[in-house]
């Protein structure tokens, strides 16, 4: 099969009836149409085989963790899902790879709300990057930046979960009824968009936990120019993740710390919680209070009592060891 058939056959499925688009699949580019006063939010990630995922995974696994976590930079943002393009190399054509690949991709953007508008395809070692694109109001974007000292802050979710089903992948264990929620927490995230656009009008600081709480929580830190307190044991641990990792260290090791969790690290002023939790509870979303922003510049961890320290905060590509 050629590279334009394989479009055709697995991307350009289905045309596009969305006023949005006014031009999608098959040109030199899309042509877009965003929402006159919204700004246009746009974010890029990619997966990489060995780097972000196992080699032998499944084409639909890849596709949730691809999208899920590309969106989940918007509800990061409060903007809600608009387009997407598709960056795919692969070593070769691969039918029974492909096909699950594509199917999964487009049920999930449909889940979503968001529309594959153009790519490129091209041979190579797997690797996938998707640019998604989505609307804000400029007054509702979440920036890193707007922590204020005395806000509370809340995580969305189950932490740690990801890593949990990863570290059941990398150990090769059978597939309990425990390990296959863990593992779907890591191949399929479910951006907080609804959730992050209701809480939005009340919210200072926003950042989606990728790397790692901790190191995450570091970036709105940074962008804010302020510290933080961190109580470790308000962390919520799931049943799944304290069986899995047998010990509660352990699971708050990696739900401080394991990143791939595609929940909200957010921060507001106190008035606000009962509100927020009232928004979080009407979604299912468990919303907890994990800390405050301080006037120091330093990120304390407190554990039963004590000032606690970890020696990494999350993944970093280049550096040597990721725990
Ligand atoms: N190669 C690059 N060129 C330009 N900007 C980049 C590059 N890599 C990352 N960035 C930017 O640096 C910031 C942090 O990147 P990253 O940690 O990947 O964000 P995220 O966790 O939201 O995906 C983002 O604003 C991203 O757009
Ligand atoms: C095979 C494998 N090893 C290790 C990991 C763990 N891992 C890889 S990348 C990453 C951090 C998140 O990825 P990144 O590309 O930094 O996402 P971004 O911050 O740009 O959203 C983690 C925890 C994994 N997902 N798969
Ligand atoms: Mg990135």
């Amino acid at each position: 099969m050629g590279e334009f058939e394989l479009i055709r056959r697995y991307f350009a499925r289905e045309s596009l009836n969305d006023p949005s688009v006014y031009l999608g699949i098959g040109d030199d580019c899309a042509l877009l149409c965003p929402p006159t006063g919204q700004l246009l939010a746009v974010s890029i990630d990619t997966l990489v085989e060995g780097v972000h995922f196992l080699p032998g995974t499944p084409g639909d696994k890849v596709a949730s963790r691809l999208l899920g976590a590309a969106v989940s930079d918007l509800a990061a943002m409060a903007a809600t899902p608009a387009w997407f393009t598709l960056a795919l190399s692969m070593p070769s054509f691969d039918q029974d790879w492909l096909e699950p690949f594509a199917s999964c991709l487009a049920e999930t953007a449909q889940g979503l709300g968001i529309h594959l508008v153009g790519g490129d395809t091209t041979r190579g070692p797997l690797t996938l990057s998707v640019q998604v694109h989505g609307f804000v109001e400029p007054s509702l974007a979440l920036k890193r930046s707007g922590a204020q000292v005395g806000d509370i802050i809340a995580v969305t979710g189950y932490l740690g979960e990801s890593k949990g089903g990863l570290e059941s992948l990398l150990k090769e264990e059978p597939e309990t009824p425990t390990i296959a929620h863990l593992r779907q927490r890591f191949y399929a995230p479910t951006p907080r968009i609804k959730l992050a656009r209701a809480l939005a009008p009340f919210i200072h600081s926003a950042i989606d936990i990728s790397d790692g709480f901790l190191a995450d929580l570091k970036h709105i830190l940074k962008a804010s120019h302020v510290g933080a307190k961190v109580d470790a044991d308000a962390v919520l641990l799931s049943h799944e993740l304290l069986a899995f990792a047998g010990n509660t260290a352990l699971a708050r090791q990696w739900a401080l710390t394991g990143g791939e969790d595609f929940e909200l690290c957010l921060t507001l002023p106190s008035e606000h919680w009962e509100h927020c939790q009232r928004k979080a509870q009407a979604l299912s979303i468990p919303l907890t209070c994990v800390g405050e922003i301080t006037n120091t510049d330093a990120l304390d961890i407190w554990e039963s009592g004590h000032k606690v320290h970890y020696t990494q905060d999350g993944y970093d590509h280049f550096r040597s060891s990721n725990g």
